[in-house]
Protein backbone atom coordinates (compact mmCIF):
# COMPACT_ATOMS: atom_id res chain seq x y z
CA UNK A 1 0.00 0.00 0.00
CA UNK A 2 1.24 3.67 -0.59
CA UNK A 3 2.93 5.89 1.62
CA UNK A 4 -0.64 7.99 1.69
CA UNK A 5 -3.03 5.08 2.09
CA UNK A 6 -0.95 3.38 5.00
CA UNK A 7 -0.98 6.35 6.65
CA UNK A 8 -5.36 7.22 6.27
CA UNK A 9 -5.47 3.59 7.51
CA UNK A 10 -2.72 4.09 10.71
CA UNK A 11 -5.04 7.31 11.69
CA UNK A 12 -8.20 5.77 11.13
CA UNK A 13 -7.37 2.42 12.86
CA UNK A 14 -8.98 1.84 16.18
CA UNK A 15 -6.29 2.37 18.96
CA UNK A 16 -4.64 -1.09 19.50
CA UNK A 17 -3.26 0.76 22.72
CA UNK A 18 0.74 1.63 22.60
CA UNK A 19 2.35 5.08 21.65
CA UNK A 20 1.51 6.25 17.65
CA UNK A 21 4.98 5.59 16.68
CA UNK A 22 5.06 2.14 18.27
CA UNK A 23 1.33 1.17 16.70
CA UNK A 24 3.27 2.34 13.22
CA UNK A 25 6.41 0.41 13.49
CA UNK A 26 4.36 -2.66 14.87
CA UNK A 27 1.60 -2.39 12.35
CA UNK A 28 1.93 -5.58 9.81
CA UNK A 29 0.25 -4.78 6.38
CA UNK A 30 1.65 -1.23 5.26
CA UNK A 31 3.60 -0.82 2.38
CA UNK A 32 5.22 2.19 2.98
CA UNK A 33 8.50 2.82 5.50
CA UNK A 34 7.40 3.34 9.40
CA UNK A 35 10.10 6.45 9.34
CA UNK A 36 7.93 8.21 6.39
CA UNK A 37 4.44 7.31 7.47
CA UNK A 38 5.32 8.96 10.73
CA UNK A 39 6.88 11.95 9.30
CA UNK A 40 4.25 12.47 6.78
CA UNK A 41 1.76 12.52 9.67
CA UNK A 42 3.31 14.44 12.06
CA UNK A 43 4.56 16.66 10.17
CA UNK A 44 0.92 17.25 8.07
CA UNK A 45 -1.06 17.45 11.96
CA UNK A 46 1.09 20.68 12.65
CA UNK A 47 -0.57 22.09 9.45
CA UNK A 48 -3.88 20.60 9.79
CA UNK A 49 -5.91 23.91 10.29
CA UNK A 50 -3.84 25.59 7.38
CA UNK A 51 -4.22 22.94 4.80
CA UNK A 52 -7.84 22.22 6.03
CA UNK A 53 -8.70 26.03 5.39
CA UNK A 54 -6.48 25.91 1.83
CA UNK A 55 -8.58 23.05 0.50
CA UNK A 56 -11.85 24.50 1.74
CA UNK A 57 -10.96 27.70 -0.01
CA UNK A 58 -10.01 26.12 -3.14
CA UNK A 59 -12.74 23.98 -3.43
CA UNK A 60 -11.16 20.35 -4.28
CA UNK A 61 -13.31 18.00 -2.54
CA UNK A 62 -16.23 19.05 -3.98
CA UNK A 63 -14.36 18.63 -7.69
CA UNK A 64 -12.35 15.51 -6.90
CA UNK A 65 -14.03 12.87 -6.24
CA UNK A 66 -11.40 10.13 -5.28
CA UNK A 67 -9.99 12.62 -2.63
CA UNK A 68 -12.00 11.42 1.08
CA UNK A 69 -11.09 14.58 3.53
CA UNK A 70 -7.85 13.07 5.43
CA UNK A 71 -6.38 11.76 2.12
CA UNK A 72 -6.83 15.03 0.43
CA UNK A 73 -5.05 16.69 3.56
CA UNK A 74 -1.76 14.96 3.61
CA UNK A 75 -1.59 15.18 -0.33
CA UNK A 76 -1.66 18.90 -0.30
CA UNK A 77 0.59 18.69 2.88
CA UNK A 78 3.64 16.96 0.26
CA UNK A 79 2.32 18.93 -2.81
CA UNK A 80 2.58 22.12 -0.66
CA UNK A 81 5.38 21.56 1.83
CA UNK A 82 7.59 18.84 1.14
CA UNK A 83 10.50 18.82 -1.03
CA UNK A 84 9.77 16.90 -3.86
CA UNK A 85 5.87 17.33 -3.57
CA UNK A 86 3.65 13.99 -3.76
CA UNK A 87 5.44 10.85 -3.65
CA UNK A 88 3.62 9.52 -6.57
CA UNK A 89 4.62 9.51 -10.58
CA UNK A 90 3.57 12.38 -12.25
CA UNK A 91 0.47 10.21 -14.34
CA UNK A 92 -0.93 9.47 -11.15
CA UNK A 93 -4.54 9.87 -10.57
CA UNK A 94 -4.44 10.99 -7.45
CA UNK A 95 -1.41 13.51 -7.71
CA UNK A 96 -3.29 14.65 -10.58
CA UNK A 97 -6.09 15.46 -8.64
CA UNK A 98 -4.12 17.77 -6.33
CA UNK A 99 -1.66 19.14 -9.30
CA UNK A 100 -4.83 19.96 -11.78
CA UNK A 101 -5.52 22.87 -8.83
CA UNK A 102 -1.87 23.88 -8.10
CA UNK A 103 -2.48 27.62 -8.54
CA UNK A 104 -5.62 27.73 -6.26
CA UNK A 105 -3.81 25.78 -3.28
CA UNK A 106 -0.50 27.78 -4.00
CA UNK A 107 -2.77 31.01 -3.59
CA UNK A 108 -4.79 30.22 -1.01
CA UNK A 109 -1.96 28.90 1.24
CA UNK A 110 0.24 32.33 0.40
CA UNK A 111 -3.24 34.45 1.55
CA UNK A 112 -2.69 31.90 4.74
CA UNK A 113 0.51 32.49 5.54
CA UNK A 114 0.17 36.82 4.52
CA UNK A 115 -2.93 36.47 7.37
CA UNK A 116 -0.59 35.34 10.00
CA UNK A 117 2.01 38.46 9.43
CA UNK A 118 4.73 35.86 7.99
CA UNK A 119 7.52 36.30 5.12
CA UNK A 120 8.49 32.48 4.98
CA UNK A 121 7.34 29.15 5.44
CA UNK A 122 9.47 28.28 8.45
CA UNK A 123 8.47 31.43 10.25
CA UNK A 124 4.62 30.43 9.22
CA UNK A 125 4.84 27.37 10.54
CA UNK A 126 6.17 28.82 14.09
CA UNK A 127 3.19 30.35 14.04
CA UNK A 128 0.66 27.78 13.19
CA UNK A 129 2.44 25.43 16.09
CA UNK A 130 1.93 28.38 18.45
CA UNK A 131 -1.05 28.85 17.88
CA UNK A 132 -2.18 25.32 18.41
CA UNK A 133 -0.89 25.26 21.50
CA UNK A 134 -2.51 28.59 23.02
CA UNK A 135 -5.41 26.48 21.63
CA UNK A 136 -5.11 23.09 23.72
CA UNK A 137 -3.30 25.13 26.92
CA UNK A 138 -0.06 23.96 26.69
CA UNK A 139 1.09 27.28 25.91
CA UNK A 140 2.67 27.76 29.09
CA UNK A 141 4.75 25.18 28.60
CA UNK A 142 8.13 26.03 27.63
CA UNK A 143 9.20 23.15 24.92
CA UNK A 144 12.22 24.40 22.75
CA UNK A 145 14.39 23.02 20.42
CA UNK A 146 17.56 21.70 22.55
CA UNK A 147 21.12 22.19 20.41
CA UNK A 148 24.09 20.29 21.54
CA UNK A 149 27.69 21.48 19.84
CA UNK A 150 29.64 18.12 19.18
CA UNK A 151 33.22 19.31 20.20
CA UNK A 152 34.37 16.69 17.59
CA UNK A 153 33.61 18.68 15.03
CA UNK A 154 33.37 22.25 16.25
CA UNK A 155 33.03 24.15 19.43
CA UNK A 156 30.52 26.60 21.25
CA UNK A 157 32.20 29.62 20.21
CA UNK A 158 32.57 28.89 16.67
CA UNK A 159 28.95 27.57 16.40
CA UNK A 160 27.99 30.76 18.07
CA UNK A 161 30.01 32.94 15.27
CA UNK A 162 28.27 30.97 12.38
CA UNK A 163 25.10 29.11 13.10
CA UNK A 164 23.89 30.91 15.46
CA UNK A 165 25.12 34.44 14.20
CA UNK A 166 22.24 36.13 13.49
CA UNK A 167 20.21 34.81 17.00
CA UNK A 168 20.16 37.24 19.85
CA UNK A 169 20.91 35.47 23.42
CA UNK A 170 18.29 35.71 25.78
CA UNK A 171 19.00 35.15 29.51
CA UNK A 172 15.75 33.18 30.14
CA UNK A 173 14.34 29.68 28.58
CA UNK A 174 11.05 32.16 28.66
CA UNK A 175 12.17 34.23 26.58
CA UNK A 176 12.42 31.74 23.69
CA UNK A 177 8.40 31.47 24.12
CA UNK A 178 7.97 35.27 24.17
CA UNK A 179 5.05 35.66 21.30
CA UNK A 180 6.31 38.62 18.57
CA UNK A 181 4.46 40.50 16.25
CA UNK A 182 5.54 40.15 12.80
CA UNK A 183 9.17 38.20 12.04
CA UNK A 184 10.17 36.51 15.17
CA UNK A 185 13.97 37.30 16.02
CA UNK A 186 15.80 34.22 16.59
CA UNK A 187 16.64 33.59 20.00
CA UNK A 188 19.25 31.73 21.74
CA UNK A 189 19.65 30.79 25.50
CA UNK A 190 22.96 29.10 26.35
CA UNK A 191 22.36 26.16 29.10
CA UNK A 192 23.52 26.85 32.91
CA UNK A 193 23.53 23.33 33.63
CA UNK A 194 24.59 21.17 30.19
CA UNK A 195 27.97 22.76 29.05
CA UNK A 196 27.63 22.94 25.53
CA UNK A 197 23.79 23.15 25.27
CA UNK A 198 21.94 25.98 24.09
CA UNK A 199 18.39 26.38 23.50
CA UNK A 200 16.43 27.96 20.51
CA UNK A 201 12.60 29.11 19.82
CA UNK A 202 10.59 25.54 19.08
CA UNK A 203 9.72 25.97 15.37
CA UNK A 204 13.57 26.58 14.64
CA UNK A 205 14.40 24.34 11.87
CA UNK A 206 18.31 23.40 11.22
CA UNK A 207 17.50 20.21 9.27
CA UNK A 208 19.07 22.19 6.17
CA UNK A 209 21.43 23.61 7.97
CA UNK A 210 25.50 23.06 7.14
CA UNK A 211 26.55 22.22 10.71
CA UNK A 212 23.47 20.23 10.78
CA UNK A 213 24.44 17.67 7.91
CA UNK A 214 27.99 17.66 8.85
CA UNK A 215 27.38 16.60 12.55
CA UNK A 216 28.41 19.87 14.58
CA UNK A 217 25.37 20.20 16.05
CA UNK A 218 22.80 17.55 17.57
CA UNK A 219 19.51 17.90 18.03
CA UNK A 220 19.49 16.76 21.73
CA UNK A 221 17.12 17.03 24.46
CA UNK A 222 18.53 18.41 27.53
CA UNK A 223 17.73 15.86 29.84
CA UNK A 224 19.05 13.12 27.33
CA UNK A 225 22.30 15.17 27.80
CA UNK A 226 22.59 14.39 31.95
CA UNK A 227 23.91 10.69 31.39
CA UNK A 228 26.88 11.44 29.94
CA UNK A 229 27.68 14.67 31.46
CA UNK A 230 27.25 12.86 34.68
CA UNK A 231 29.80 9.61 33.76
CA UNK A 232 32.50 12.18 32.59
CA UNK A 233 31.77 15.59 34.42
CA UNK A 234 33.79 18.77 34.05
CA UNK A 235 37.16 17.37 33.44
CA UNK A 236 39.89 19.13 31.25
CA UNK A 237 43.15 18.25 30.03
CA UNK A 238 44.82 17.96 33.27
CA UNK A 239 42.79 15.99 35.11
CA UNK A 240 41.06 13.60 31.54
CA UNK A 241 38.99 10.73 32.06
CA UNK A 242 41.05 7.54 31.75
CA UNK A 243 40.35 4.23 30.59
CA UNK A 244 37.84 3.04 27.95
CA UNK A 245 33.86 3.92 28.17
CA UNK A 246 31.25 1.64 27.49
CA UNK A 247 27.76 2.41 26.06
CA UNK A 248 25.65 -0.46 26.17
CA UNK A 249 22.19 0.22 25.17
CA UNK A 250 22.69 3.09 22.78
CA UNK A 251 21.42 3.40 19.73
CA UNK A 252 20.22 5.81 18.02
CA UNK A 253 23.49 6.92 19.77
CA UNK A 254 22.61 10.36 21.24
CA UNK A 255 24.54 9.36 24.79
CA UNK A 256 27.03 7.55 22.91
CA UNK A 257 28.14 10.92 20.78
CA UNK A 258 27.93 13.13 23.60
CA UNK A 259 30.40 10.64 25.52
CA UNK A 260 32.80 11.46 22.46
CA UNK A 261 32.44 15.15 22.37
CA UNK A 262 33.25 15.22 25.85
CA UNK A 263 36.27 13.26 25.63
CA UNK A 264 37.29 15.26 22.37
CA UNK A 265 36.83 18.61 24.96
CA UNK A 266 38.99 17.14 27.50
CA UNK A 267 41.62 15.76 25.27
CA UNK A 268 42.04 19.08 23.45
CA UNK A 269 45.47 20.26 22.96
CA UNK A 270 46.82 16.53 24.21
CA UNK A 271 48.18 14.13 21.40
CA UNK A 272 45.69 11.99 20.27
CA UNK A 273 44.31 9.36 22.92
CA UNK A 274 43.83 5.80 22.39
CA UNK A 275 40.42 6.00 24.04
CA UNK A 276 38.08 3.46 23.17
CA UNK A 277 34.13 3.76 23.40
CA UNK A 278 32.70 0.86 23.11
CA UNK A 279 29.12 1.31 21.84
CA UNK A 280 26.61 -1.58 21.16
CA UNK A 281 23.04 -1.91 20.61
CA UNK A 282 20.80 -5.33 20.78
CA UNK A 283 18.83 -4.27 18.12
CA UNK A 284 20.48 -4.77 14.76
CA UNK A 285 18.41 -2.40 13.18
CA UNK A 286 19.11 0.36 15.63
CA UNK A 287 22.47 -0.27 15.60
CA UNK A 288 22.69 0.61 12.06
CA UNK A 289 21.00 3.99 12.93
CA UNK A 290 23.48 4.29 15.48
CA UNK A 291 26.45 3.79 12.95
CA UNK A 292 25.45 6.72 11.07
CA UNK A 293 25.15 8.83 13.71
CA UNK A 294 28.90 7.73 15.14
CA UNK A 295 30.02 8.04 11.54
CA UNK A 296 28.13 11.59 10.83
CA UNK A 297 29.27 12.92 14.42
CA UNK A 298 33.12 11.95 13.44
CA UNK A 299 33.08 10.29 16.73
CA UNK A 300 36.48 7.97 15.58
CA UNK A 301 37.03 6.50 19.04
CA UNK A 302 33.49 4.59 18.93
CA UNK A 303 33.51 1.27 17.99
CA UNK A 304 29.92 0.03 17.27
CA UNK A 305 29.05 -3.60 18.19
CA UNK A 306 26.06 -4.20 15.96
CA UNK A 307 23.06 -6.39 17.75
CA UNK A 308 25.21 -7.34 20.48
CA UNK A 309 23.30 -8.03 23.55
CA UNK A 310 25.12 -6.23 26.81
CA UNK A 311 23.80 -9.30 28.65
CA UNK A 312 25.94 -11.04 26.60
CA UNK A 313 29.11 -9.06 26.87
CA UNK A 314 31.83 -11.40 28.52
CA UNK A 315 32.93 -8.81 31.16
CA UNK A 316 36.20 -10.96 31.48
CA UNK A 317 36.91 -10.29 27.83
CA UNK A 318 40.65 -8.62 27.56
CA UNK A 319 39.28 -5.94 25.20
CA UNK A 320 37.36 -4.77 27.75
CA UNK A 321 40.22 -5.05 30.51
CA UNK A 322 40.81 -0.90 30.91
CA UNK A 323 36.80 0.03 30.38
CA UNK A 324 36.57 2.33 33.52
CA UNK A 325 33.23 4.12 32.67
CA UNK A 326 29.81 2.73 31.19
CA UNK A 327 26.55 4.41 30.95
CA UNK A 328 22.87 2.60 30.79
CA UNK A 329 20.25 3.37 28.92
CA UNK A 330 17.89 0.62 28.90
CA UNK A 331 14.34 0.60 26.70
CA UNK A 332 11.92 1.84 29.28
CA UNK A 333 8.08 2.49 29.55
CA UNK A 334 9.13 6.01 27.45
CA UNK A 335 6.35 7.50 30.05
CA UNK A 336 8.58 10.92 30.28
CA UNK A 337 8.57 11.03 26.66
CA UNK A 338 6.22 14.54 25.68
CA UNK A 339 3.46 13.49 23.64
CA UNK A 340 4.34 10.22 23.69
CA UNK A 341 1.04 8.79 23.36
CA UNK A 342 -0.63 11.27 21.05
CA UNK A 343 -2.21 9.94 18.36
CA UNK A 344 -2.31 13.28 15.65
CA UNK A 345 -5.69 14.43 15.78
CA UNK A 346 -6.26 16.35 12.60
CA UNK A 347 -8.87 19.41 11.88
CA UNK A 348 -10.20 18.49 8.01
CA UNK A 349 -11.65 20.13 4.97
CA UNK A 350 -15.51 20.18 5.43
CA UNK A 351 -16.80 20.65 1.81
CA UNK A 352 -16.95 17.23 1.09
CA UNK A 353 -17.08 15.58 -2.02
CA UNK A 354 -20.24 13.17 -3.15
CA UNK A 355 -18.24 10.34 -2.74
CA UNK A 356 -16.22 8.05 -5.18
CA UNK A 357 -17.84 7.03 -8.64
CA UNK A 358 -18.01 3.25 -8.60
CA UNK A 359 -14.99 2.26 -7.84
CA UNK A 360 -16.48 2.05 -4.41
CA UNK A 361 -15.24 -0.58 -2.04
CA UNK A 362 -12.95 -2.02 -4.50
CA UNK A 363 -10.60 1.52 -4.77
CA UNK A 364 -8.12 0.87 -7.74
CA UNK A 365 -4.91 -1.72 -6.29
CA UNK A 366 -3.18 0.31 -8.62
CA UNK A 367 -3.68 3.85 -7.46
CA UNK A 368 -2.29 2.74 -4.19
CA UNK A 369 0.41 0.73 -5.73
CA UNK A 370 1.25 3.11 -7.62
CA UNK A 371 2.19 5.42 -5.27
CA UNK A 372 5.78 5.35 -3.95
CA UNK A 373 7.30 6.72 -1.34
CA UNK A 374 9.62 9.08 -1.93
CA UNK A 375 8.46 12.34 -0.82
CA UNK A 376 8.61 12.68 2.97
CA UNK A 377 11.29 14.77 4.42
CA UNK A 378 14.66 12.47 5.66
CA UNK A 379 17.56 14.11 7.39
CA UNK A 380 20.98 13.32 8.59
CA UNK A 381 20.09 12.48 12.45
CA UNK A 382 18.37 10.92 14.72
CA UNK A 383 15.42 13.33 16.11
CA UNK A 384 15.56 13.76 19.67
CA UNK A 385 12.06 11.40 20.81
CA UNK A 386 13.67 8.50 18.92
CA UNK A 387 15.78 7.18 21.55
CA UNK A 388 13.11 5.06 22.76
CA UNK A 389 10.97 3.19 20.18
CA UNK A 390 10.64 0.15 22.49
CA UNK A 391 8.47 -0.27 25.19
CA UNK A 392 5.48 1.70 26.19
CA UNK A 393 2.24 1.88 28.23
CA UNK A 394 1.67 1.51 32.15
CA UNK A 395 0.81 -1.99 32.63
CA UNK A 396 1.94 -2.64 35.95
CA UNK A 397 3.53 -6.50 34.78
CA UNK A 398 5.04 -4.56 31.97
CA UNK A 399 6.42 -2.29 34.05
CA UNK A 400 7.75 -5.16 36.62
CA UNK A 401 9.43 -6.63 33.56
CA UNK A 402 10.85 -3.69 32.09
CA UNK A 403 12.23 -2.87 35.89
CA UNK A 404 13.77 -6.29 36.32
CA UNK A 405 15.90 -6.27 33.06
CA UNK A 406 17.00 -2.88 33.83
CA UNK A 407 18.67 -3.80 37.17
CA UNK A 408 20.10 -7.17 35.14
CA UNK A 409 21.54 -4.44 32.84
CA UNK A 410 22.77 -2.15 35.40
CA UNK A 411 24.08 -5.04 38.14
CA UNK A 412 25.99 -6.77 34.63
CA UNK A 413 27.70 -3.25 34.52
CA UNK A 414 29.41 -3.12 37.71
CA UNK A 415 30.94 -6.51 37.42
CA UNK A 416 33.38 -5.02 34.76
CA UNK A 417 37.21 -5.55 36.55
CA UNK A 418 38.18 -1.95 35.87
CA UNK A 419 34.93 -0.09 36.08
CA UNK A 420 34.56 2.90 38.47
CA UNK A 421 31.65 4.94 37.40
CA UNK A 422 28.52 3.62 35.65
CA UNK A 423 25.43 6.04 34.97
CA UNK A 424 21.36 4.42 34.66
CA UNK A 425 18.75 6.65 32.78
CA UNK A 426 15.88 6.41 31.55
CA UNK A 427 12.87 8.04 30.41
CA UNK A 428 10.64 6.56 32.22
CA UNK A 429 8.39 9.20 35.23
CA UNK A 430 8.10 5.58 36.96
CA UNK A 431 9.45 5.30 40.44
CA UNK A 432 9.80 1.31 39.97
CA UNK A 433 12.07 2.01 36.93
CA UNK A 434 14.23 4.48 38.57
CA UNK A 435 14.85 4.75 42.34
CA UNK A 436 13.12 1.24 42.34
CA UNK A 437 15.66 -0.10 40.11
CA UNK A 438 18.55 2.09 42.01
CA UNK A 439 17.49 0.22 45.61
CA UNK A 440 17.32 -2.85 43.86
CA UNK A 441 21.05 -2.48 42.78
CA UNK A 442 22.60 -1.19 46.12
CA UNK A 443 21.57 -4.59 47.64
CA UNK A 444 22.80 -6.48 45.08
CA UNK A 445 25.85 -9.02 45.77
CA UNK A 446 28.19 -7.42 42.59
CA UNK A 447 27.19 -3.85 44.34
CA UNK A 448 28.12 -5.12 48.20
CA UNK A 449 31.27 -7.13 47.39
CA UNK A 450 32.97 -4.58 45.05
CA UNK A 451 31.65 -1.58 46.96
CA UNK A 452 29.48 0.39 44.86
CA UNK A 453 27.33 3.08 46.21
CA UNK A 454 25.69 6.18 44.17
CA UNK A 455 27.34 8.84 43.48
CA UNK A 456 26.54 11.66 46.14
CA UNK A 457 25.22 15.41 45.18
CA UNK A 458 28.10 17.11 46.38
CA UNK A 459 30.56 14.87 44.29
CA UNK A 460 28.08 15.34 40.76
CA UNK A 461 29.77 18.06 37.72
CA UNK A 462 28.83 21.42 38.89
CA UNK A 463 25.68 21.88 36.15
CA UNK A 464 24.00 18.94 37.42
CA UNK A 465 24.69 19.53 41.31
CA UNK A 466 22.80 22.92 40.93
CA UNK A 467 19.91 21.02 38.96
CA UNK A 468 17.34 21.25 42.03
CA UNK A 469 14.74 18.13 40.74
CA UNK A 470 15.92 15.31 42.50
CA UNK A 471 14.91 11.05 43.31
CA UNK A 472 11.38 10.59 44.70
CA UNK A 473 10.67 8.21 47.66
CA UNK A 474 7.05 7.30 46.53
CA UNK A 475 4.57 7.04 43.31
CA UNK A 476 0.76 7.35 43.92
CA UNK A 477 -1.64 8.14 41.11
CA UNK A 478 -3.05 11.36 41.34
CA UNK A 479 -6.89 11.69 42.67
CA UNK A 480 -8.96 10.19 40.68
CA UNK A 481 -6.86 8.86 38.81
CA UNK A 482 -5.29 5.04 38.39
CA UNK A 483 -1.33 4.23 37.67
CA UNK A 484 1.39 2.52 39.01
CA UNK A 485 2.40 3.22 42.95
CA UNK A 486 4.50 2.35 45.36
CA UNK A 487 7.39 3.60 47.25
CA UNK A 488 11.05 3.24 48.23
CA UNK A 489 13.11 2.96 50.85
CA UNK A 490 16.64 5.26 50.68
CA UNK A 491 18.31 7.54 52.64
CA UNK A 492 17.56 11.13 52.12
CA UNK A 493 21.32 11.54 50.75
CA UNK A 494 20.49 8.35 48.01
CA UNK A 495 17.36 10.47 46.73
CA UNK A 496 19.45 13.28 46.56
CA UNK A 497 22.02 11.63 44.31
CA UNK A 498 19.27 10.81 41.74
CA UNK A 499 18.68 13.17 39.21
CA UNK A 500 15.00 13.82 38.04
CA UNK A 501 13.49 16.00 35.07
CA UNK A 502 9.04 16.39 34.77
CA UNK A 503 7.08 17.02 31.90
CA UNK A 504 5.18 20.37 32.04
CA UNK A 505 7.07 22.39 34.28
CA UNK A 506 9.21 25.90 32.83
CA UNK A 507 12.51 23.68 32.40
CA UNK A 508 11.23 22.80 28.63
CA UNK A 509 12.44 19.14 29.31
CA UNK A 510 10.62 15.77 29.27
CA UNK A 511 10.36 13.29 32.08
CA UNK A 512 13.74 11.96 32.69
CA UNK A 513 15.56 9.75 35.41
CA UNK A 514 19.79 9.23 35.86
CA UNK A 515 21.99 8.29 38.89
CA UNK A 516 25.09 7.91 39.03
CA UNK A 517 27.01 4.77 40.94
CA UNK A 518 30.74 5.00 42.00
CA UNK A 519 33.35 1.98 42.93
CA UNK A 520 34.48 2.85 46.44
CA UNK A 521 36.79 0.38 47.44
CA UNK A 522 36.95 0.97 51.19
CA UNK A 523 33.20 -0.11 51.02
CA UNK A 524 34.22 -3.36 49.39
CA UNK A 525 33.18 -6.57 51.67
CA UNK A 526 35.66 -9.30 51.62
CA UNK A 527 32.93 -12.28 51.82
CA UNK A 528 30.68 -13.04 49.01
CA UNK A 529 27.06 -11.94 50.55
CA UNK A 530 23.66 -13.60 49.36
CA UNK A 531 21.18 -11.12 48.62
CA UNK A 532 18.58 -12.53 46.97
CA UNK A 533 17.51 -16.33 46.46
CA UNK A 534 19.76 -16.54 43.20
CA UNK A 535 17.83 -19.26 41.52
CA UNK A 536 14.60 -17.06 41.79
CA UNK A 537 16.41 -13.79 40.66
CA UNK A 538 17.69 -15.49 37.35
CA UNK A 539 14.34 -17.02 36.48
CA UNK A 540 12.59 -13.76 36.91
CA UNK A 541 15.63 -12.11 34.67
CA UNK A 542 15.04 -14.68 32.10
CA UNK A 543 11.91 -14.71 31.62
CA UNK A 544 11.61 -11.10 31.47
CA UNK A 545 14.28 -10.89 28.43
CA UNK A 546 12.44 -13.60 26.90
CA UNK A 547 9.27 -11.30 26.69
CA UNK A 548 11.83 -8.02 25.97
CA UNK A 549 10.80 -8.42 21.99
CA UNK A 550 13.00 -6.04 19.55
CA UNK A 551 10.12 -4.99 17.91
CA UNK A 552 12.17 -2.86 15.98
CA UNK A 553 13.91 -5.54 14.05
CA UNK A 554 10.92 -5.00 10.91
CA UNK A 555 12.05 -1.38 10.59
CA UNK A 556 13.25 -0.73 7.40
CA UNK A 557 16.27 1.35 6.75
CA UNK A 558 16.47 4.89 8.98
CA UNK A 559 15.72 8.10 6.90
CA UNK A 560 15.62 9.95 9.54
CA UNK A 561 13.27 12.75 10.37
CA UNK A 562 12.36 15.94 12.14
CA UNK A 563 9.81 16.10 14.83
C1 LIG B 1 16.36 4.27 25.37
S1 LIG B 1 17.05 3.51 24.01
C2 LIG B 1 18.70 4.11 24.04
C3 LIG B 1 18.86 5.53 23.58
C4 LIG B 1 20.32 5.92 23.45
N1 LIG B 1 21.02 5.75 24.70
C5 LIG B 1 20.51 7.34 22.96
O1 LIG B 1 20.80 8.22 23.76
O2 LIG B 1 20.38 7.59 21.76
C6 LIG B 1 17.26 1.88 24.55
C7 LIG B 1 18.01 1.00 23.60
O3 LIG B 1 18.45 -0.13 24.32
C8 LIG B 1 18.50 -1.23 23.46
N2 LIG B 1 18.57 -2.43 24.31
C9 LIG B 1 17.63 -2.95 25.11
N3 LIG B 1 18.11 -4.03 25.77
C10 LIG B 1 19.39 -4.19 25.38
C11 LIG B 1 20.43 -5.11 25.69
N4 LIG B 1 20.23 -6.12 26.55
N5 LIG B 1 21.62 -4.96 25.11
C12 LIG B 1 21.84 -3.95 24.22
N6 LIG B 1 20.90 -3.07 23.87
C13 LIG B 1 19.69 -3.17 24.45
C14 LIG B 1 17.25 -1.06 22.63
O4 LIG B 1 17.34 -1.76 21.41
C15 LIG B 1 17.18 0.45 22.45
O5 LIG B 1 17.75 0.82 21.24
Amino acid sequence: MSLYFDAVAILTAPSSGGSFKSRIYSARNLRASPAQIYALTTEAAKWDTVLADVIDKSGILALERKLSPLLALLLVHDHLLAKKGIAAPATHTLRQAVERHKARLKAEFTKARVRYGCATVPEFKAAVIREKRVADGTSHFVYPRWVRINNVRTTLDEQLETTFKAYRRVETLAELATEEEGKPEPRLFIDPNIPDLVAVPFGADFTSSAAYKNGEIILQDKASCFPAYLLLGDRGAEDAWEGDLVDGCAAPGNKTTHLASLLAKQQKGKAKSDQMIYSMDASTMRSKTLQKMVGLAGADSVTVLQGQDFLALDTEDERFANVTGLLLDPSCSGSGIIGRDDVPQFTLPTSQSKGPKSHGKKRKREDEEAIESKATPGTAQAAPTDENDIADGVDPERLTKLSSIQARIVEHALGFPSATHVTYSTCSIHLIENEGVVERILNTKVAKERGWRLLRRDEQPDGLRRWSKRGVREEKPAEGETGPSGSVKLSDEALEACIRSWQGDAEGLGGFFVAGFVRDPTLATVAPIETEDENEKDEEVADATAEEEYEDEDEEDWGGFSD
